[in-house]
């Protein structure tokens, strides 16, 4: 998905929303056990639920790793199943010397050979230029580097001081002279909501990843009010929050009524830009 179609799903939607399918077997519905596949039967529901109040799907790779060969097979199925009209994310957070995250990125971007179709991945930053590019070899594809993230632990490195900038910054600025804001987005987590002037003077266009609203409290007000650009320029996911609204047979529905207060507040947010 290009950066324009990006952009006009947002203006049509109403809606940055993404939602994470951080989809953990021990948090499912018992009725959904029986089934062949219980992940994908429940990311299934989640995205007939909310397909169109959402313009991304985030799948958190870590929740299908973890379940082995199985867990692909249902990541695989998952994304087949997301509309083409959303944005796919493998948050696999990623990058490792050239040769290595060249096969990476054939593992994510290239079903021609065995891999998978996301639209884009979140990378590590950390082992620089040559860690990154071979992904953003993949014509079309696009980059999501950690710039300022969500955790608590955000502040050993990313907030270190170099001179007159902090790492992330370092980050976004360096990155940004590897491909422009078409090919590159920066994950800025929704509880660093006071630094996005900081980083939208750096990155006025690239749009940012933002997770961290719902279960660790950020504030989608806060973010929109730095965050939101002409573009959109957002994306803000919520995982628990949407999938865990309910543990019973109601789970969708409950997880649509998540999702459509999140977007109410989105539209609210877009029309005030305009
Ligand atoms: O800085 C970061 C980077 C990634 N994440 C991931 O986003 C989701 C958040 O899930 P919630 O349940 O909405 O808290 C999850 O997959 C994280 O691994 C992040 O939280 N912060």
């Amino acid at each position: 998905m290009t950066y324009q179609e990006l952009s006009e799903q947002i203006a049509q939607k109403q809606s940055y929303l993404c939602v994470g399918l951080d989809t953990d077997l021990k948090k499912l519905p018992h009725h959904l056990l029986t089934e062949p596949d219980p992940v994908f039967a429940f990311n299934r529901a989640i995205i007939d639920a909310t397909a169109d109040l959402a313009v991304a799907y985030k799948p958190n790779i870590a929740f299908y790793e973890a379940q082995g060969p199985r867990g692909w097979e249902s990541l695989q199925k998952t994304l087949d199943y997301i509309p083409a009209n959303c944005f796919t994310i493998a948050d696999a957070k990623r990058g490792d010397i050239g040769n290595t995250s060249g096969l990476y990125a054939r593992a994510f971007f290239d079903p021609a050979a065995a891999g998978l179709h996301f639209d884009s991945i979140t990378v590590a930053p950390y082992m620089g230029h040559d860690s990154v590019t071979p992904f953003l070899d993949y014509e079309g594809k696009w980059v999501i580097l950690l710039a300022l993230t969500s955790n608590p632990g955000s502040a050993d490195f990313q907030r270190q001081s170099l001179g007159e900038q902090e790492l992330f910054e370092a980050v976004i600025e360096t990155a940004n002279s590897w491909a422009g804001p078409d090919r590159i987005m920066f994950v800025v987590g929704a509880t660093q909501a006071a630094e996005l002037g900081r980083i939208r003077q750096l990155a006025p266009k690239n749009f940012l990843l933002v997770p961290g609203v719902g279960a660790q409290g950020g504030s989608l007000e806060d973010v929109s009010r730095y965050g939101l650009t002409t573009d959109g320029g957002l994306l803000v996911n919520a995982s628990r929050s949407i999938l865990y609204a309910s543990g019973g047979t109601d789970f969708a529905r409950r997880a649509r009524a998540e999702a459509v207060s999140l977007q109410q507040e989105m539209a609210r947010h877009l029309q005030a830009i305009r």
